[in-house]
């Protein structure tokens, strides 16, 4: 990674600049450029093949692309790793939740990444001690998580038995335990009940308010307008259309992508 670059508007979070991703003849990402703001809840939307999915997992390092660079606040992280992203505050939730059913949804979070502190000579020698006041944190962190999220009741549960919207949450929950700067929601609506909607959209707006930026993928136009500052229309893996929601909706070339007309 190199140091900060000189451009870039002071409000950028996370950039992608000029990002290409093929697989094999397919262009998921075509030269995709775009920002997301510090402090906004900025929607991705575009129909199905649109590259969102590979965008978020470019912005968080899943993905390597095969061109452009990814600037968070203004640093390259265009080759770090997944843990680097995490490590710098970026969470994700995912579009399927990938739970370990047979375990309950305590221990779940518990397994989940998290920040963990260095690994120096000076931490190895206090390994032992500096792991179990750790671990007892840990533990504390995930049952003020699971209360945030409403599913305390439901913590010695397996996750297995959860509603669709009940793993979404736990995904969200997940995610939270790095105290990100930053979360991409993988399309937090697919499969959720309307009251957890509800809730989800309520969390969401809450942490926002606490500081938490968000990129949000998302098919439900309802959840978008509900939540979304600002909202990027991607078509053919790259940006079609920035702007509010009740612009965007109404912009010709959105219509055409989404009824698969050329523009
Ligand atoms: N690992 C992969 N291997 C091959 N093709 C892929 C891979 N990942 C994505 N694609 C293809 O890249 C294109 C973009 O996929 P992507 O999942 O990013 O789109 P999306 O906008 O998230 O779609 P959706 O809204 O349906 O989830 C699609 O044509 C998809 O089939």
């Amino acid at each position: 990674m190199s140091g900060p670059s000189t451009s870039g508007s002071a409000l950028s979070l996370l950039e992608v600049r000029g990002v290409a991703k093929r697989y094999g003849g397919l262009a998921a990402l075509d030269g995709c450029s775009l920002t997301l703001e510090t402090g906004r809840i900025t929607g991705l939307i575009g129909p199905n093949g649109a590259g969102k999915t590979t965008l978020l997992n470019v912005m968080t390092g899943l993905v390597r692309p095969d061109e452009g660079r990814v600037l968070l606040s203004g640093r390259d992280v265009t080759a770090a790793a997944p843990h680097r992203f995490a490590a710098l505050g970026v969470a994700r939730t995912f579009q399927i939740v990938r739970e370990l059913g047979s375990l309950t949804v305590f221990e779940n979070l518990l397994l989940a990444p998290r920040r963990q502190s260095g690994e120096g000579v000076v931490a190895s020698l206090f390994g032992r001690r500096k792991w179990w006041a750790e671990e007892s944190a840990n533990a504390l962190k995930a049952k003020a998580l699971l209360e945030r999220v409403g599913l305390y009741k439901l913590a010695d549960q397996q996750s297995g038995g959860l509603s669709g919207g009940q793993k979404k949450l736990l995904d969200l929950a997940r995610a939270l335990l790095l105290e990100p700067r930053l979360i991409l929601l993988d399309e937090p609506g697919a499969g959720v009940s309307p009251p957890l909607k509800l809730e989800m959209i309520r969390l969401v707006r809450e942490l926002n308010a606490e500081g938490v930026s968000f990129g949000l993928v998302e098919h439900d136009m309802h959840l978008v307008g509900e939540l979304c500052d600002h909202v990027h229309v991607m078509a053919e893996g790259r940006l079609l259309v920035s702007g509010t929601f009740g612009d965007v909706v109404k912009d010709r070339r959105v219509v055409e992508a989404y009824l698969g007309v050329a523009a």
